[in-house]
């Protein structure tokens, strides 16, 4: 097989793991190979393996200090690699990073501008500087500046953290990016500017971009993401994907009717449908646990009785990200560990 052939039927990832070298992909918006970092003797972020393709949205998730805003700063070029290589659309972010940054947009954890640039200004520097400042992309400033409602007169350091949140957020979106980084977005956001920020990100994706976020809100990831990434003391411990763990993990249902009787006749009907379980009574309180799977089943069951009030959680971000975690302590626990 020539070299060009195992190129082209080799994913990149897996021919790392292979030990087949290959060329950057130029077609690949976001690529981490072997990726790590050490700070002084302390090991930041250790083998990331990762791919994003067009309009997919991966949320970057982990408990504090794990490495989140590390390989975030690793993809814009802010740091260099100690392992490994990170690229976007085959330009290697450190040493190819005037490329690799072209069409890229990065929304960082602590917004820090120059205070006494007003947003305008601002604005009107990224233009400059991408060499995008006709008409039609002063228009997409405007465009983008009202949806997210900024008062761009002001200077930087008279903005509270949501408003300044908000011009990152603007910097980083009006030109369309291809690729996209957010280092925990909803940071200071009221949840109507929270709103407006998940119509942004979403639009861009369905526009094609390629998204990486990081959060602690597992509502929002749960609402944005299409996969998840688990990181913990630097490693990938779990992966997985939104589609999927909507799939297999089980929604809880609470149901209030008039009387205990009534519960105890609800109990027994969801008991005899396939697909739930831990079904429990108490007085006119009925709760269980169902799976998406024979959603339309519980909901005919419910119609046909008179439920008073009706309350279903989403609960499988939550108990992945629990389970990762505690999957991933007792493997330590016993010597183990895991990517
Ligand atoms: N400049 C630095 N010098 C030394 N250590 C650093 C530096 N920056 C980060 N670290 C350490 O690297 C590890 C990863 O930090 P990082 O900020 O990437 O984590 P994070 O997942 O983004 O955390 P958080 O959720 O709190 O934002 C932490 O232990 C942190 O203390």
């Amino acid at each position: 097989m020539s070299a060009d052939r195992t190129v082209q039927a080799v994913d990149p990832v897996d021919a790392v793991a292979m030990g087949v070298e290959t060329d950057l992909p130029t077609d690949v918006p976001l690529l981490c190979r072997g990726l790590g970092k050490r700070y002084g003797s302390m090991q930041a972020l250790d083998g990331l393996d990762l791919r994003i393709g067009p309009g997919d949205v991966v949320g970057y998730l982990g408990p504090n200090g794990s490495g989140k805003t590390t390989t975030l700063r690793l993809l814009t070029g802010a740091l260099r690699p100690s392992e490994g290589s990170a690229s976007l659309f085959g330009h290697d972010c450190w040493s190819d990073r005037r490329r690799a940054h072209e069409r890229l947009g990065y929304v960082p954890s602590e917004p820090d501008y120059d205070p006494r640039l007003t947003g305008a200004e601002l604005l009107s520097l990224s233009g400059r500087l991408r060499g995008r400042d006709r008409a039609a992309d002063r228009e997409a400033r405007k465009r983008t500046v009202q949806r997210l409602g900024i008062d761009t007169g002001r200077r930087v350091g008279e903005l509270s953290r949501g408003n300044r949140q908000k011009l990152a957020l603007a910097l980083a979106l009006w030109h369309r990016p291809d690729v996209l980084l957010l280092d925990e977005p909803s940071t200071g956001l009221d949840p109507l500017a929270q709103d407006v920020m998940h119509d942004l990100v979403t639009g861009a994706a369905d526009d094609g971009a390629a998204v990486l976020f990081s959060s602690h809100v597992l509502s929002e990831v749960q609402q944005l993401a299409r996969r998840v990434v688990l990181l913990h003391h630097g490693r990938v411990i779990d992966r997985a994907d939104m589609a999927e763990l909507w799939r297999r993990t089980p929604h809880r249902l609470k149901a209030i009717v008039a009387t205990a009787a009534q519960a105890v006749d609800l109990a027994e009907a969801l008991g005899h449908t396939p697909g739930v379980g831990a079904v429990e009574v108490e007085d006119r309180t009925v709760r269980c646990r169902f799976s998406s799977t024979v959603m339309n089943d519980v909901v005919h069951t419910l119609a046909a009785r008179p439920v008073l009030d009706l309350s279903v959680e989403d609960t499988s971000l939550d108990e992945w990200f629990d389970d990762a975690l505690d999957g991933f302590t007792r493997a330590r626990a016993h010597g183990g560990g895991g990517r």
